[in-house]
């Protein structure tokens, strides 16, 4: 099983002037069994994008460590997709070929990787777009793209860091409803970081809460609507707000960690 477990994981950084350290996460306990669409909500510089950038390899903790399927994570690996705010797509590739990238570094043939792009271009709702440049696409299909080139290469965790931050209301909705659907289809773990509470209650089946500064684990909300489909608006559902005021509640427990941001050494 590739459950994901982090152990008393720390990421401590030296002060950016020089002076002291800076605790960004501390003691950060969470397990996330396969196949689960977790949320990890906190407030600013609480950590988040540090502790996604651990799980993707891309930074390594101080204290602690982090197991997918038992195995410790020593580095980015192609079992973890990761999609950030930033669409991060190449200028001068189209859609298609923006996906396509994922699979070349994983030695796919030409043909191949022309199919499984249509097909997860496909799956994102852009089959009509594959031949069009990002400065072609609105801010949503981009994001749309980055989705479906992280998904093409079958990870088996896909790591999104505010991915929907930079979108209108309107299509943040949207795309989260076609979140949903993609997890509902793929089986995909997810792990989805943002500092909106609303978007952790509406698409978490879990949703673990950070503190301030230094980062860590207070509780893990389970969240369970029962029949979704049958709510026309889940959002204005009362239920929706009582599983709100839960996470807020979390959220504004613990502030008074923020004086402790910077620890002096020596
Ligand atoms: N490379 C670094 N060097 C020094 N401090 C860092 C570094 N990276 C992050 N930090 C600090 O660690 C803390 C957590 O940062 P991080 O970006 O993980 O928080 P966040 O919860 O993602 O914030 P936001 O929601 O504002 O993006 C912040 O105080 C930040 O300034």
């Amino acid at each position: 099983m590739a459950d994901i477990v982090f152990e008393d994981v720390s990421r401590v950084f030296p002060a950016r002037d020089g002076k002291g350290e800076v605790a960004a996460l501390r003691g950060v306990d969470l397990r996330i069994p396969e196949g689960e669409l977790v949320v990890i909500v906190g407030p600013s510089g609480s950590g988040k994008s540090t502790l996604l950038d651990l799980l993707a390899g891309l930074d390594a903790p101080t204290g602690g460590r982090i197991l997918l399927g038992g195995e410790p994570v020593t580095g980015p690996g192609l079992d973890r997709g990761v999609v950030f705010q930033q669409y991060a797509l190449l200028p001068w590739r189209t859609a298609r070929s923006n996906v396509e990238l994922g699979l070349e570094a994983k030695g796919v043939d030409r043909r191949q990787r022309r199919e499984r792009a249509l097909e997860h271009l496909d799956l994102v709702g852009l089959s009509a777009f594959a031949d069009h440049y990002p400065h072609e696409l609105s801010g949503g299909m981009r994001q749309r793209v980055a989705i479906a080139r992280s998904l093409a290469f079958d990870p088996e965790v896909l790591l999104m860091d505010e991915p929907f931050a930079a979108l209108d209301a309107q299509t943040r909705e949207r795309l989260q409803e076609e979140l949903l659907g993609l997890w509902e289809r793929t089986g995909k773990t997810i792990v989805f970081i943002t500092h909106d509470i609303d978007e952790a209650v509406y698409l978490g089946r879990r949703v673990a809460v950070l503190t301030a500064r230094p980062g860590r684990v207070t509780d893990v909300v389970e969240i369970a609507f029962g029949d979704r489909a049958a709510r026309e608006d889940l959002r204005s559902d009362p239920e929706f707000a009582r599983y709100r005021h839960r996470v807020w509640s979390l959220l504004h427990t613990r502030e008074s960690d923020v004086d402790q941001e910077v620890v002096p050494v020596g």
